[in-house]
């Protein structure tokens, strides 16, 4: 049974249509990448799973729950990382995680979760002071904080440098090698291909595509997911 199952999904904001009739599955221990330009419906989905929009018509479950009604539970099984999140400029690094896990009934353990993405060094560091790669770090560590089966990651790397997207990837697969199913948003095809198992192309509120990106490539006859999603949607 998948862990996440969208159906119809519709979701307006007054007249504009932001995500019109999405369908898709998401399968337990997969990276699910969903991408798309600006604008296709991607963030108002993801919102969607985790209760924080209602939607217009379609059904979710979301490790068998529904989000609409059981957001509050969900909450303690679902991990997010929010893009642009912001704390406050003096809460140190290990604070912040602390006072986080209080909230969830079974926290993960802060010095391990300090280790695992390397912020132990910066354990003492406000978060005014943190680099764009270490916030990048810390927000994937609170997404971890509650000892989440899903994390739900969007635009992850957005503004880091090059070192520091690599050093991010290499995380986002140790999460899921954890156990930790993903969905990760991105609009960087080759964080997708890189790393994710499964994709669904968003564009203009529609799916027009998912699969694996290997065969994404091939359905198009293209040699990367880049050019793959340039064919599927006539854009770069
Ligand atoms: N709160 C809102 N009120 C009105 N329109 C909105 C709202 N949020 C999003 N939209 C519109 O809905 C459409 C889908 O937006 P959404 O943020 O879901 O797309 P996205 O794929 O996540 O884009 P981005 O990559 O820019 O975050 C866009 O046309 C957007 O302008």
């Amino acid at each position: 049974m998948p862990l996440i199952e969208v159906t119809e999904l519709r979701k307006t904001y007054g007249k504009r249509v932001a995500v019109d009739g999405v369908s898709f599955t998401v399968e337990r221990g997969e990276i699910f990448g969903i991408l798309g330009t600006n604008g296709a419906g991607k963030t108002t989905t993801v919102e969607c799973l985790q209760g924080l929009r209602t939607p217009d018509s379609g059904t979710i479950s979301v490790l068998g729950l529904d989000p609409a009604k059981d957001a509050a539970r969900l909450h303690q099984r679902v991990g997010v990382q929010l893009q642009d999140a912001r704390l406050p400029e003096k809460l140190r690094v290990a604070e912040a995680l602390e006072l986080f896990a209080a909230f969830y009934p079974h926290p993960a353990d802060v010095g391990s979760l300090l280790r695992r993405l390397r912020l132990e060094e910066h354990r003492t560091t406000a978060f005014g002071k943190l680099s764009g790669g270490l916030r990048q770090r810390l927000s994937i560590a609170l997404a971890l904080v509650g000892n989440p089966e899903i994390a739900i990651l969007d635009e992850l790397t957005t503004g880091l440098d090059p070192h520091s997207r690599r050093e991010t990837w290499q995380l986002v697969t140790g999460v899921r090698d954890s156990g930790v199913t993903v969905v990760l948003v991105t609009h960087f095809m080759d964080e997708a291909e890189r790393l994710c198992d499964r994709v669904a192309v968003f564009d203009a509120g529609r799916i027009i595509a998912t699969g694996t990106p290997a065969e994404l490539r091939a359905t198009t006859g293209q040699s990367t997911l880049d050019d793959a999603f340039v064919t599927l949607t006539g854009r770069s």
